[in-house]
Order: C-alpha cells, then sequence, then structure tokens
C-alpha cells in the first residue's frame, strides 16, 4: 500500500504572525470539569483535533451533552454523576484523556467501565495512575497486572491519601485530584519537581476545592458546583514549532498571539535564550487563570547548550523540537533527564536520534540524555513513528533545505492545518 508523505521546502524565510489552535492539556480539562457540572458552560477556542475529539466522545458516552457551536464547545454537565457507558470508551491516542478520565471513573459508585486506545496508547504505562487510584479504594484492572490498557474499573467509595509522585507527571497529579472530588476526607499530591498546573487553575476557575503550599496540592470531596465558561488559550507547544521554524531560517521573524504562556509550560524559552535565540514574550492577559501573550522570534545564529535537568518537565513535550533547533546550533547541545520520552506516544528519544541521523546529524542516544552535535541539516526524509510532536518537530528541522514527511497525517493528532500554517508563513500557501 502506498504510503503517503508530503515534500516540504526548501522554503524561507518565514515571516507573519499567526495564532495557533486552543491548548490541549486545558481543553481536555476544560471538556471533563464542564461535563461534572451543573448546567451549560462553553468551551471557547477549544482544540478540536484528534486527542480532544476523543474526549469529546468518551465524556459523551458517559452522558454528557456536547455540541459544536461553530468553533467553540457547548456542553451540559452531568452534575457529578455520570451515566454508565454502553460499550468500551475508545480513547485513541490520547494519554491525558485514559489517565484524568480514569480518576473521574474511579469517583463513580457502582459505574462500570472498560477503557482503551490505539496501539501506542496500549503500550503506555497506567499503573501510575491505578495504583494510587487502588489505593483511594478503586477497583481497577487491567492487561500486565492491570498496568496497561485495556483498563476495566468498576467506581466506588474513595477515600482521600496522600501522594508523592514517584515520576514528575502532571496527569498522574490531576487523576488523583480529580478522584479527590469524590473522596471523603482530603486528597494531596505531593510533586518533588513542579509540573503543568492547568488543573489546579481549573479547580479555582470553577471554585473547587484547593490548597496549594510549595510543592504540595490537596483538594477534598465537592458538592455539585456550576458550569462555567471558559477561554482556552493557544497552545504554547504547537507555538513552539514555529518559533523554531523562525529562529533556523535566515530572514525570518515570526510572532505567535494569543498563545497560553503559563510558566510551567515555557521552559523552552529559557534553553532557546541560553542558546542565543532572539525570542521575546510578553503577558498580555489573563484567560480562565492562565496567563495569555504573544511571543516573536527572529533568526539567530543558535549555539549548542548544556541543557539544566530541572527544566525538562516544564517542556517535555518540547524536546523534539528543542533537539531540531539543536540540529541547526553551532556545538554540541546536551539533553538530559528524557526517562519519561520513552514512554510517550512514540519513543521519543529514539525516534529523535533516528531522524536526526536520517538529515545527516550526529546524535548520541543514552537511557535517558541525548547528545546533538550542531551544524546543519541536509535533505532527507523523516518518519513520524505514529507521533505527532516527532511528525512536525522535524517538517521544522528539515525545512530550510527541503524535507520529504512520511505519514503527515499524524500532526492532526494535536494540530489539524498545521502544514498549511507552517507554509502559509513561507508565502507557498
Ligand atoms: O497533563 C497533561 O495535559 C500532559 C502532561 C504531560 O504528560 P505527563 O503527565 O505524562 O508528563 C504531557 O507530556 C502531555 O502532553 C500532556
Ligand atoms: C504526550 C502527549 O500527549 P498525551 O500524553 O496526552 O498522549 C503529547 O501531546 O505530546
Amino acid at each position: 500500500m502506498d504510503r503517503p508523505f508530503l515534500d516540504l521546502g526548501p522554503c524561507g524565510p518565514l515571516r507573519g504572525a499567526l495564532r495557533v489552535p486552543g491548548d490541549k492539556s486545558v481543553t481536555h480539562r476544560g471538556l471533563m470539569l464542564l461535563a461534572l457540572a451543573e448546567g451549560e458552560g462553553r468551551l471557547y477556542h477549544p482544540l478540536k483535533a484528534g486527542d480532544t475529539l476523543s474526549t469529546a466522545r468518551v465524556l459523551r458516552a458517559l452522558g454528557a451533552e456536547i455540541e459544536e457551536e461553530g468553533p467553540h464547545f457547548r456542553v451540559r454537565g452531568r452534575g457529578l454523576r455520570l451515566k454508565e457507558p454502553e460499550d468500551v470508551l475508545d480513547c485513541g491516542n490520547a494519554g491525558t484523556l485514559m489517565r484524568l478520565v480514569l480518576g473521574i471513573l474511579a469517583g463513580q459508585e457502582g459505574l462500570f467501565a472498560v477503557l482503551t486506545g490505539d496501539a501506542s496508547l496500549r503500550r503506555r504505562p497506567m499503573a501510575r495512575v491505578a495504583e494510587p487510584l487502588r489505593a483511594m479504594g478503586a477497583r481497577i484492572d487491567g492487561r500486565e497486572g492491570g498496568g496497561k490498557a485495556p483498563l476495566a474499573v468498576r467506581g466506588g467509595p474513595l477515600r482521600g491519601i496522600r501522594y508523592t509522585l514517584p515520576v514528575p507527571s502532571a496527569q498522574v497529579k490531576s487523576a488523583l485530584l480529580l478522584a479527590g472530588l469524590f473522596a471523603e476526607g482530603e486528597t494531596e499530591v505531593e510533586e518533588p519537581v513542579p509540573t503543568r498546573d492547568h488543573t489546579e487553575r481549573l479547580f479555582r476557575h470553577f471554585g473547587l476545592p484547593l490548597w496549594v503550599a510549595g510543592n504540595r496540592v490537596r483538594t477534598a470531596k465537592t458538592g455539585p458546583f456550576p458550569a462555567k465558561d471558559l477561554t482556552v488559550p493557544g497552545d504554547f507547544s504547537s507555538a513552539a514549532f514555529f518559533l523554531v521554524a523562525a529562529l533556523i531560517s535566515p530572514g525570518s521573524e515570526v510572532v505567535v498571539e494569543g498563545v497560553g504562556l503559563n510558566p510551567t509550560r515555557t521552559g523552552l524559552l529559557q534553553v532557546l535564550k541560553a542558546m542565543g535565540a532572539e525570542v521575546e514574550w510578553r503577558v498580555l492577559e489573563g484567560e480562565a487563570g492562565e496567563p495569555v501573550g504573544y511571543v516573536r522570534a527572529r533568526h539567530s545564529p543558535l549555539k549548542g547548550v548544556a541543557v539544566d535537568e530541572g527544566l525538562i518537565p516544564l517542556m517535555v513535550d518540547e524536546v523534539p523540537i528543542l533537539a531540531a533547533a539543536a540540529a541547526w546550533a553551532e556545538g554540541e547541545t546536551f539533553i538530559p533527564g528524557l526517562s519519561e520520552l520513552r514512554v510517550k506516544e512514540s519513543d521519543r528519544v529514539a525516534a529523535i536520534a533516528q531522524n536526526l541521523r536520517a538529515l545527516g546529524v550526529e546524535v548520541e542516544e543514552g537511557p535517558d540524555w541525548l547528545r546533538i552535535r550542531g551544524g546543519g541539516v541536509r535533505r532527507g526524509e523523516v518518519e513520524p513513528f505514529h507521533d505527532h510532536r516527532i511528525a512536525m518537530a522535524f517538517a521544522v528541522a528539515g525545512l530550510p533545505v527541503g524535507v520529504r514527511v512520511w505519514e503527515p497525517e499524524w500532526a492532526e493528532i494535536s494540530y489539524p492545518g498545521f502544514f498549511r500554517d507552517l507554509l502559509g508563513l513561507c508565502g507557498a500557501s
């Protein structure tokens, strides 16, 4: 069978301003909280892409009414009590959906549900959420001792726990906070390193119980809460592709407007600055408790850096596009702290190394690190490995010299229209 591909570039300079689709993490969470609220609420500027459409589908199967109103969603919630689904819940490719909804289902007394997903999601570790949820009283079983999907969950009475995250994961933290809304007493999560805090910000937006003290976050059982509209900021993770595309293409200047600048997401900006990038940003407003503003990037000569391991959780989805920037930098870039990237939609450490080599870049791969020798890339073909971020990052890496991207449709998991927007900035649309 013929595999689809897209030949891009050489193209540049990239010039202009754009807005990227809504934040994926905030869209998942916004839909879930509106599905649990009482009455009707609107989610403005949501992401409508593979992953978040899976969330809408799963929540509809659980009884929430979700209608598309032009680009927005209108949601009529269930007031904390979901409906037992008539069939298996398909989470598609979305790790965030499977882990967070498991936290919600764990607290639905008597409700039975089975969660599955595509081949990638069925390979990903779920024990990290199932185990603490079991400690709260949930009944969860699945393949490989209950640690891999398909997962079966029978909701029951939960009790709050105190839990220290063994791996930095906003998904695990969020699953426990969501379960905590149904649990007797208090549920406390301690995170040794900070991770994205969208769940906490949305709990505040909806007036749900939340206390934050240092690296500990706590919630408690809630009563019914009213729906409230919310606007989703542009996704910084999507903006990152255009910022790096501008940095590596001579003569470029790109501004991304209306983008979320939550500091738990923007670690990449610090690393790019350290590499010598001309990149500036400003927060102009707040939406649903999230800082929103613009980021401007101009073509810059970049130099390799040793990345601070503590920044990785603040840029966990931006490592593939950082690797693209490193390939164009002068000298060596060392990126440590990558063990979590091995268990994303693909093994991203291996996928990065393989694609860099396909573009003629020298790279060394350790168990949880990458060493990239920069200096530019040569024309080649890149492989997404069924992973949206890999498809987009390596399309950008090869753009200045020309690149063939196999199976470009993977980008639609988080960014339908990505290639149109990218080529639009090159004046080639
Ligand atoms: O909570 C979230 O919305 C996400 C958290 C991160 O995953 P982990 O929690 O596994 O680090 C990130 O990689 C993912 O794209 C979205
Ligand atoms: C890891 C990602 O998403 P998820 O875990 O929701 O599949 C991502 O979007 O890069």
